[in-house]
């Protein structure tokens, strides 16, 4: 599969000696949904933004679509009408009096005519769920508000890539959902999204593909039930199982469910649905005493 977005041996430090990244090789496949993992420090913003040009490598080179990165101001508004980024702190990224003027900026500033930004403002508040708050003041909004603010922001610029730097955090469960629920339908309209998460059990039932980032370098990329079967390199880089594979684990060491070998297609359990069955299963067996 062609890759839409590329490094190749990507080197970074912060201007105080910081190592940001250690060279890093990656293709991110379109279409994708990408999930980008790692502790605290790992690179995972770093990364991000590299990717979208608001950082430069030291060494090496980031490709989109088999391009290097043009770094001049023309260069990089093009790049940014591809590939958008949603920053992790939504008082980064809001700047305009309202709601509407926010993500009305992107559109304006890449020269669409006005009807076409309102188009694209209204279909991205709708999508996003905050139509109503159209005239408010970004300021008073909730950390929730804003980050969807943020999100129709990028959308109405429609890019092929959207990347977001961890979109759920803070935010309650049903919030979560919703963001969740809205980046799978702008996967489905074609969109590739790459986002930085740290629920374990949300990589698992969301992403088509995981890249696992520790100390500025890229330990893994695949899909996300391979990265799960390597607890080294979980280990390495402090990161857990899925609840539901943990609890699968811990259900087996006591004899209460059947070890993988032992299971119908072999596979452990990533996820509540899977497991859920198994659960009923030997539930059922122990009730009609087999
Ligand atoms: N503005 C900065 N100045 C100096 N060093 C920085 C800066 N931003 C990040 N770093 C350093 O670069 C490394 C990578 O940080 P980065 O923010 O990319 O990690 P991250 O994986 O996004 O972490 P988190 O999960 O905490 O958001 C860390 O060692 C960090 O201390």
């Amino acid at each position: 599969m062609t890759a839409l977005l590329e490094t190749e041996q990507v080197e970074y430090n912060y201007p105080d000696g910081n190592s940001g990244l250690r060279g890093i090789d990656l293709s991110l496949p379109a279409g994708r949904k990408i999930a980008v993992v790692g502790a605290n420090g790992a690179g995972k913003s770093t990364l991000f933004l590299h990717l979208n040009g608001a950082l430069k490598p030291r060494r090496g080179v980031v490709r989109f679509q088999g391009k290097p990165i043009d770094y001049s101001r023309r260069g990089l508004r093009e790049l940014r009408s591809h590939v958008g980024l949603v920053f992790q702190d939504p008082d980064a990224q809001l700047f305009s009096a309202s709601v509407e003027q926010d993500i009305s900026f992107g559109p304006l500033n890449m020269g669409l005519p006005e009807a076409e930004v309102r188009r694209r403002v209204d279909a991205a508040m709708a999508a996003t769920g905050i139509t109503e708050l159209r005239h408010r003041p970004v300021h008073a909004l909730s950390y929730g508000q804003k980050k969807r603010v943020c999100i129709a922001g990028v959308a109405a610029m429609r890019p092929q890539v959207i990347i977001l730097d961890e979109p759920l955090a803070w935010l309650d469960p049903a919030g979560a959902k919703s963001i969740l629920d809205l980046l799978e339908q702008l996967n489905r309209e074609g969109a590739t999204i790459v986002m930085s998460l740290h629920q374990m059990d949300i990589v698992a039932r969301w992403s088509d593909e995981v890249v696992l980032l520790d100390q500025g370098q890229r330990l893994f990329q695949g899909v996300p039930r391979e990265l799960f079967a390597r607890r080294d390199l979980l280990t390495k880089a402090g990161l857990e199982l899925p609840w539901p594979m943990d609890l699968y684990q811990a259900l087996v060491e006591r004899s209460i469910l059947p070890s993988p070998n032992d299971l119908k297609g072999g596979e452990v359990p990533m996820d509540r649905e899977s497991l859920l069955p198994l659960i009923e299963q030997a539930w059922q067996e122990r009730k009609e005493g087999k």
